[in-house]
Protein backbone atom coordinates (compact mmCIF):
# COMPACT_ATOMS: atom_id res chain seq x y z
CA UNK A 1 0.00 0.00 0.00
CA UNK A 2 1.31 3.51 -0.78
CA UNK A 3 1.77 6.08 2.07
CA UNK A 4 1.53 9.08 -0.98
CA UNK A 5 -1.02 11.46 0.56
CA UNK A 6 -4.35 12.03 -0.62
CA UNK A 7 -4.17 13.73 -4.62
CA UNK A 8 -4.88 17.41 -4.83
CA UNK A 9 -8.43 17.37 -6.91
CA UNK A 10 -9.45 21.16 -6.96
CA UNK A 11 -10.62 22.13 -10.86
CA UNK A 12 -14.47 22.21 -9.58
CA UNK A 13 -12.98 25.41 -7.46
CA UNK A 14 -12.69 27.24 -10.44
CA UNK A 15 -16.31 27.80 -11.28
CA UNK A 16 -15.94 30.02 -7.74
CA UNK A 17 -14.05 32.28 -10.09
CA UNK A 18 -16.64 32.69 -12.43
CA UNK A 19 -17.34 36.76 -13.12
CA UNK A 20 -20.77 38.23 -12.61
CA UNK A 21 -21.57 40.19 -14.88
CA UNK A 22 -21.49 44.00 -13.57
CA UNK A 23 -17.76 42.67 -11.85
CA UNK A 24 -15.22 45.09 -11.81
CA UNK A 25 -11.62 45.10 -10.91
CA UNK A 26 -12.09 45.54 -7.73
CA UNK A 27 -13.69 42.29 -7.13
CA UNK A 28 -10.44 40.67 -8.84
CA UNK A 29 -8.23 42.60 -5.92
CA UNK A 30 -5.24 44.04 -5.54
CA UNK A 31 -2.22 41.90 -5.64
CA UNK A 32 1.45 43.95 -4.70
CA UNK A 33 4.87 41.71 -5.21
CA UNK A 34 8.05 42.50 -3.74
CA UNK A 35 11.43 41.71 -4.98
CA UNK A 36 13.34 42.29 -8.09
CA UNK A 37 16.87 43.18 -6.78
CA UNK A 38 19.39 44.16 -9.37
CA UNK A 39 20.60 41.39 -11.26
CA UNK A 40 16.95 39.17 -10.66
CA UNK A 41 14.00 41.80 -11.79
CA UNK A 42 12.95 38.95 -14.07
CA UNK A 43 12.08 37.01 -11.23
CA UNK A 44 9.41 39.60 -10.18
CA UNK A 45 8.47 40.78 -13.72
CA UNK A 46 7.56 36.99 -14.36
CA UNK A 47 5.47 36.75 -11.08
CA UNK A 48 3.98 39.74 -11.76
CA UNK A 49 3.17 38.56 -15.56
CA UNK A 50 1.83 35.03 -13.54
CA UNK A 51 -0.97 37.48 -11.71
CA UNK A 52 -1.92 39.82 -14.25
CA UNK A 53 -2.88 37.01 -16.68
CA UNK A 54 -4.44 34.50 -13.98
CA UNK A 55 -6.59 37.46 -13.43
CA UNK A 56 -5.77 39.68 -10.38
CA UNK A 57 -7.63 43.08 -10.79
CA UNK A 58 -4.50 45.22 -10.39
CA UNK A 59 -0.61 43.85 -9.75
CA UNK A 60 1.87 46.59 -8.42
CA UNK A 61 4.78 45.52 -8.24
CA UNK A 62 7.66 47.23 -5.54
CA UNK A 63 10.81 46.60 -7.75
CA UNK A 64 14.28 46.51 -5.73
CA UNK A 65 16.28 47.20 -8.69
CA UNK A 66 16.00 50.80 -10.02
CA UNK A 67 17.52 50.38 -13.57
CA UNK A 68 14.21 48.30 -13.37
CA UNK A 69 11.44 49.97 -11.82
CA UNK A 70 9.94 51.71 -14.73
CA UNK A 71 7.16 51.13 -16.95
CA UNK A 72 7.74 48.65 -19.86
CA UNK A 73 5.84 48.89 -22.98
CA UNK A 74 4.72 45.77 -23.38
CA UNK A 75 3.41 44.86 -20.16
CA UNK A 76 2.29 48.68 -19.67
CA UNK A 77 -0.80 46.62 -17.73
CA UNK A 78 1.82 45.95 -14.39
CA UNK A 79 2.34 49.22 -12.16
CA UNK A 80 6.04 49.12 -11.58
CA UNK A 81 7.66 51.17 -8.92
CA UNK A 82 10.69 51.36 -7.50
CA UNK A 83 10.49 49.74 -4.15
CA UNK A 84 9.81 52.12 -1.23
CA UNK A 85 12.63 52.90 2.06
CA UNK A 86 8.96 53.50 4.05
CA UNK A 87 7.62 49.94 3.32
CA UNK A 88 5.21 50.38 6.43
CA UNK A 89 3.80 54.03 4.67
CA UNK A 90 3.59 52.41 1.52
CA UNK A 91 1.43 49.21 2.21
CA UNK A 92 -0.99 51.98 4.38
CA UNK A 93 -1.02 53.56 0.88
CA UNK A 94 -1.24 50.81 -1.58
CA UNK A 95 -3.55 49.06 0.58
CA UNK A 96 -2.90 45.80 -0.92
CA UNK A 97 -5.91 42.74 -0.59
CA UNK A 98 -3.14 40.26 -1.39
CA UNK A 99 0.47 40.73 -0.34
CA UNK A 100 3.62 37.83 -2.54
CA UNK A 101 6.92 38.81 -1.52
CA UNK A 102 10.54 36.79 -2.17
CA UNK A 103 11.31 36.35 -6.01
CA UNK A 104 14.31 38.04 -6.63
CA UNK A 105 14.25 39.74 -3.31
CA UNK A 106 17.68 39.63 -2.16
CA UNK A 107 19.15 39.83 1.03
CA UNK A 108 20.02 43.87 1.84
CA UNK A 109 18.62 45.96 4.66
CA UNK A 110 15.72 46.88 2.63
CA UNK A 111 14.68 43.82 1.87
CA UNK A 112 14.34 42.56 5.26
CA UNK A 113 12.55 46.06 6.13
CA UNK A 114 10.08 45.05 3.43
CA UNK A 115 9.50 41.37 4.93
CA UNK A 116 9.00 42.95 8.73
CA UNK A 117 6.47 45.63 6.93
CA UNK A 118 4.78 42.77 5.18
CA UNK A 119 4.57 40.25 8.15
CA UNK A 120 3.38 43.01 10.06
CA UNK A 121 0.70 44.07 7.83
CA UNK A 122 -2.97 42.93 8.92
CA UNK A 123 -4.73 39.87 8.09
CA UNK A 124 -4.81 39.45 4.20
CA UNK A 125 -3.24 36.29 2.38
CA UNK A 126 0.93 36.52 2.26
CA UNK A 127 2.82 34.87 -0.07
CA UNK A 128 6.32 33.99 1.21
CA UNK A 129 8.87 32.66 -1.58
CA UNK A 130 12.83 32.17 -2.57
CA UNK A 131 14.85 34.71 -0.61
CA UNK A 132 12.44 35.75 2.18
CA UNK A 133 12.35 32.43 3.12
CA UNK A 134 16.10 32.85 3.50
CA UNK A 135 15.68 35.71 5.67
CA UNK A 136 12.79 33.72 7.67
CA UNK A 137 15.65 30.58 8.11
CA UNK A 138 18.68 33.44 9.37
CA UNK A 139 16.63 35.97 11.35
CA UNK A 140 15.08 34.65 14.19
CA UNK A 141 12.52 37.77 15.40
CA UNK A 142 11.25 37.38 11.41
CA UNK A 143 10.29 33.67 12.18
CA UNK A 144 8.74 34.69 15.72
CA UNK A 145 6.82 37.25 13.53
CA UNK A 146 5.74 34.69 10.79
CA UNK A 147 4.68 32.43 14.05
CA UNK A 148 2.69 35.46 15.78
CA UNK A 149 0.91 36.64 12.68
CA UNK A 150 -0.61 32.76 12.14
CA UNK A 151 -1.61 32.51 15.61
CA UNK A 152 -3.54 36.12 15.44
CA UNK A 153 -4.92 35.50 11.45
CA UNK A 154 -4.47 31.72 10.83
CA UNK A 155 -4.13 30.50 7.04
CA UNK A 156 -3.74 33.29 5.61
CA UNK A 157 -0.04 32.76 5.10
CA UNK A 158 2.14 30.85 2.35
CA UNK A 159 5.45 29.18 2.15
CA UNK A 160 6.54 28.04 -0.86
CA UNK A 161 9.84 26.03 -0.28
CA UNK A 162 11.80 24.26 -2.81
CA UNK A 163 13.66 21.45 -1.45
CA UNK A 164 16.78 23.81 -1.41
CA UNK A 165 14.75 26.28 0.47
CA UNK A 166 12.69 23.74 2.54
CA UNK A 167 16.30 22.68 3.75
CA UNK A 168 17.41 25.80 4.94
CA UNK A 169 14.72 26.10 7.00
CA UNK A 170 14.88 23.05 8.48
CA UNK A 171 18.84 22.88 8.45
CA UNK A 172 18.95 20.06 5.93
CA UNK A 173 20.63 19.43 2.40
CA UNK A 174 18.15 19.49 -0.12
CA UNK A 175 19.08 15.61 -0.49
CA UNK A 176 18.15 15.06 3.30
CA UNK A 177 14.59 16.74 2.14
CA UNK A 178 14.02 14.66 -0.85
CA UNK A 179 14.47 12.04 0.83
CA UNK A 180 11.35 12.13 3.35
CA UNK A 181 9.68 14.87 1.54
CA UNK A 182 6.16 14.07 3.85
CA UNK A 183 8.07 14.54 6.83
CA UNK A 184 10.29 17.21 6.00
CA UNK A 185 6.40 19.09 5.37
CA UNK A 186 5.22 18.29 8.43
CA UNK A 187 8.01 19.22 10.17
CA UNK A 188 8.05 22.81 8.02
CA UNK A 189 4.57 22.96 9.33
CA UNK A 190 5.20 22.99 12.97
CA UNK A 191 7.92 25.17 12.74
CA UNK A 192 6.19 28.21 10.94
CA UNK A 193 2.96 27.02 11.10
CA UNK A 194 1.86 27.83 7.96
CA UNK A 195 -0.09 26.80 4.70
CA UNK A 196 3.17 25.31 3.09
CA UNK A 197 3.91 24.42 -0.25
CA UNK A 198 6.81 21.71 -0.57
CA UNK A 199 7.73 22.05 -4.45
CA UNK A 200 9.17 19.65 -6.74
CA UNK A 201 7.75 16.33 -8.00
CA UNK A 202 5.09 15.65 -6.98
CA UNK A 203 4.70 18.83 -4.88
CA UNK A 204 2.51 18.52 -1.64
CA UNK A 205 1.03 20.96 0.28
CA UNK A 206 -0.15 21.28 4.23
CA UNK A 207 -1.02 23.30 6.57
CA UNK A 208 -1.83 23.54 10.26
CA UNK A 209 -5.67 22.93 9.72
CA UNK A 210 -5.49 20.79 6.69
CA UNK A 211 -4.41 17.06 6.00
CA UNK A 212 -1.15 16.74 3.11
CA UNK A 213 -2.28 16.76 -0.50
CA UNK A 214 -0.07 15.76 -3.26
CA UNK A 215 0.14 16.87 -6.66
CA UNK A 216 0.11 14.22 -9.25
CA UNK A 217 0.81 16.48 -12.24
CA UNK A 218 4.00 18.24 -13.67
CA UNK A 219 6.94 17.26 -15.47
CA UNK A 220 11.02 17.86 -15.13
CA UNK A 221 10.26 20.33 -18.10
CA UNK A 222 9.36 22.45 -14.99
CA UNK A 223 13.15 22.85 -13.98
CA UNK A 224 13.41 26.30 -15.60
CA UNK A 225 14.85 29.10 -13.37
CA UNK A 226 11.85 31.26 -12.91
CA UNK A 227 9.24 29.06 -12.86
CA UNK A 228 8.46 29.07 -9.01
CA UNK A 229 8.23 32.79 -9.38
CA UNK A 230 5.41 32.15 -11.81
CA UNK A 231 3.62 30.01 -8.99
CA UNK A 232 3.67 32.69 -6.31
CA UNK A 233 2.31 35.22 -8.54
CA UNK A 234 -0.55 32.34 -9.28
CA UNK A 235 -1.03 31.44 -5.64
CA UNK A 236 -1.45 35.77 -5.04
CA UNK A 237 -3.64 36.40 -7.94
CA UNK A 238 -6.06 33.37 -6.75
CA UNK A 239 -6.11 34.24 -3.38
CA UNK A 240 -7.08 37.74 -4.30
CA UNK A 241 -9.76 37.24 -6.90
CA UNK A 242 -10.90 34.02 -3.82
CA UNK A 243 -11.74 37.16 -1.34
CA UNK A 244 -14.76 37.94 -3.68
CA UNK A 245 -15.51 34.64 -4.62
CA UNK A 246 -15.21 32.14 -1.99
CA UNK A 247 -12.10 30.77 -2.19
CA UNK A 248 -9.84 30.74 0.95
CA UNK A 249 -6.09 30.81 0.70
CA UNK A 250 -5.82 27.07 1.29
CA UNK A 251 -8.11 26.30 -1.61
CA UNK A 252 -6.65 29.32 -3.82
CA UNK A 253 -3.28 27.36 -3.56
CA UNK A 254 -4.02 24.08 -3.88
CA UNK A 255 -5.76 25.27 -6.96
CA UNK A 256 -2.70 27.41 -7.99
CA UNK A 257 -0.25 24.26 -7.61
CA UNK A 258 -2.77 22.13 -9.31
CA UNK A 259 -3.09 24.36 -12.70
CA UNK A 260 0.69 25.04 -13.21
CA UNK A 261 1.84 21.54 -12.77
CA UNK A 262 -0.78 20.68 -15.41
CA UNK A 263 -0.51 23.44 -17.30
CA UNK A 264 3.20 22.31 -17.93
CA UNK A 265 1.76 19.14 -19.02
CA UNK A 266 -0.48 20.01 -21.09
CA UNK A 267 2.42 21.97 -23.08
CA UNK A 268 4.49 18.95 -23.09
CA UNK A 269 1.35 17.18 -24.53
CA UNK A 270 1.70 19.51 -27.51
CA UNK A 271 4.98 19.07 -27.77
CA UNK A 272 5.93 22.69 -26.27
CA UNK A 273 8.71 20.96 -23.98
CA UNK A 274 9.92 18.95 -21.82
CA UNK A 275 12.89 20.71 -22.83
CA UNK A 276 13.05 24.42 -23.55
CA UNK A 277 9.32 24.96 -21.55
CA UNK A 278 9.33 28.82 -20.51
CA UNK A 279 7.65 29.79 -17.64
CA UNK A 280 6.02 32.35 -20.07
CA UNK A 281 4.60 29.82 -21.78
CA UNK A 282 3.36 28.14 -19.14
CA UNK A 283 1.67 31.44 -17.41
CA UNK A 284 -0.74 31.57 -20.76
CA UNK A 285 -1.59 27.67 -20.52
CA UNK A 286 -2.38 28.20 -16.62
CA UNK A 287 -4.51 31.26 -18.06
CA UNK A 288 -6.13 28.80 -21.18
CA UNK A 289 -6.98 26.58 -18.40
CA UNK A 290 -8.49 28.61 -16.21
CA UNK A 291 -11.04 30.15 -18.83
CA UNK A 292 -11.60 25.97 -20.09
CA UNK A 293 -13.30 24.77 -16.53
CA UNK A 294 -14.74 28.61 -16.16
N1 LIG B 1 14.85 35.60 -14.15
C1 LIG B 1 15.25 35.80 -12.88
O1 LIG B 1 15.56 36.93 -12.48
C2 LIG B 1 15.30 34.65 -11.94
C3 LIG B 1 15.64 34.87 -10.62
N2 LIG B 1 15.54 33.90 -9.70
C4 LIG B 1 15.74 34.30 -8.30
O2 LIG B 1 17.06 34.01 -7.96
C5 LIG B 1 17.15 33.81 -6.54
C6 LIG B 1 17.88 32.52 -6.24
O3 LIG B 1 17.27 31.48 -6.95
P1 LIG B 1 18.18 30.41 -7.73
O4 LIG B 1 17.27 29.77 -8.69
O5 LIG B 1 19.40 31.04 -8.26
O6 LIG B 1 18.67 29.45 -6.63
P2 LIG B 1 17.87 28.78 -5.46
O7 LIG B 1 16.46 28.57 -5.93
O8 LIG B 1 17.98 29.56 -4.18
O9 LIG B 1 18.59 27.42 -5.15
C7 LIG B 1 18.77 26.38 -6.11
C8 LIG B 1 19.20 25.14 -5.35
O10 LIG B 1 18.11 24.62 -4.57
C9 LIG B 1 18.04 23.21 -4.67
N3 LIG B 1 16.81 22.78 -5.35
C10 LIG B 1 15.90 23.58 -5.97
N4 LIG B 1 14.89 22.86 -6.48
C11 LIG B 1 15.16 21.58 -6.18
C12 LIG B 1 14.48 20.35 -6.44
N5 LIG B 1 13.28 20.31 -7.11
N6 LIG B 1 15.03 19.24 -6.01
C13 LIG B 1 16.20 19.27 -5.32
N7 LIG B 1 16.89 20.39 -5.05
C14 LIG B 1 16.37 21.52 -5.47
C15 LIG B 1 19.24 22.79 -5.46
O11 LIG B 1 20.24 22.52 -4.51
P3 LIG B 1 21.37 21.36 -4.76
O12 LIG B 1 20.63 20.11 -5.10
O13 LIG B 1 22.19 21.91 -5.87
O14 LIG B 1 22.06 21.30 -3.42
C16 LIG B 1 19.56 24.03 -6.30
O15 LIG B 1 20.91 24.14 -6.68
C17 LIG B 1 15.70 33.81 -6.02
O16 LIG B 1 15.42 35.08 -5.52
C18 LIG B 1 14.89 33.59 -7.26
O17 LIG B 1 13.58 34.17 -7.14
C19 LIG B 1 15.23 32.52 -10.06
O18 LIG B 1 13.86 32.35 -9.78
C20 LIG B 1 15.51 32.23 -11.51
C21 LIG B 1 14.96 33.28 -12.44
N1 LIG C 1 10.71 17.19 -12.13
C1 LIG C 1 9.69 18.00 -11.79
N2 LIG C 1 8.43 17.51 -11.75
C2 LIG C 1 7.40 18.29 -11.41
N3 LIG C 1 7.52 19.61 -11.07
C3 LIG C 1 8.74 20.15 -11.08
C4 LIG C 1 9.89 19.38 -11.44
N4 LIG C 1 10.98 20.20 -11.38
C5 LIG C 1 10.53 21.42 -10.99
N5 LIG C 1 9.19 21.39 -10.82
C6 LIG C 1 8.34 22.52 -10.39
O1 LIG C 1 8.84 23.74 -10.96
C7 LIG C 1 8.82 24.79 -9.99
C8 LIG C 1 10.27 25.25 -9.72
O2 LIG C 1 10.25 26.21 -8.70
P1 LIG C 1 11.59 26.88 -8.13
O3 LIG C 1 12.62 25.84 -7.91
O4 LIG C 1 11.19 27.73 -6.98
O5 LIG C 1 12.03 27.79 -9.37
P2 LIG C 1 12.61 29.28 -9.47
O6 LIG C 1 13.25 29.62 -8.15
O7 LIG C 1 13.61 29.21 -10.57
O8 LIG C 1 11.46 30.16 -9.79
C9 LIG C 1 8.13 24.22 -8.76
O9 LIG C 1 6.74 24.48 -8.80
C10 LIG C 1 8.40 22.72 -8.88
O10 LIG C 1 7.41 21.93 -8.23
Amino acid sequence: MSNRPPPLNTFHLIQRLKRAPAEHKGNAGKVLLIGGAPGMAGALLLAGNASLHLGAGWTVLEMLDPASAHALPDQAELMIRLASFDPTEQLQAIKPDVIAIGPGLGFSNLAIQWLEASLAYPNIPLVIDADALHLLADIGPLMTQLRERNARYPNQTVLTPHPGEAGYLLDLSAAEVQERRASALTDLVKLTQSITVLKGQHTLIAAPQHDMLCCLEGNPGMGTGGMGDILTGSIAAIAAQGIHHQLNVWEATGLAVQLHASAADSLVAKKIGPIGLTPSETILEMRNLLNQHE
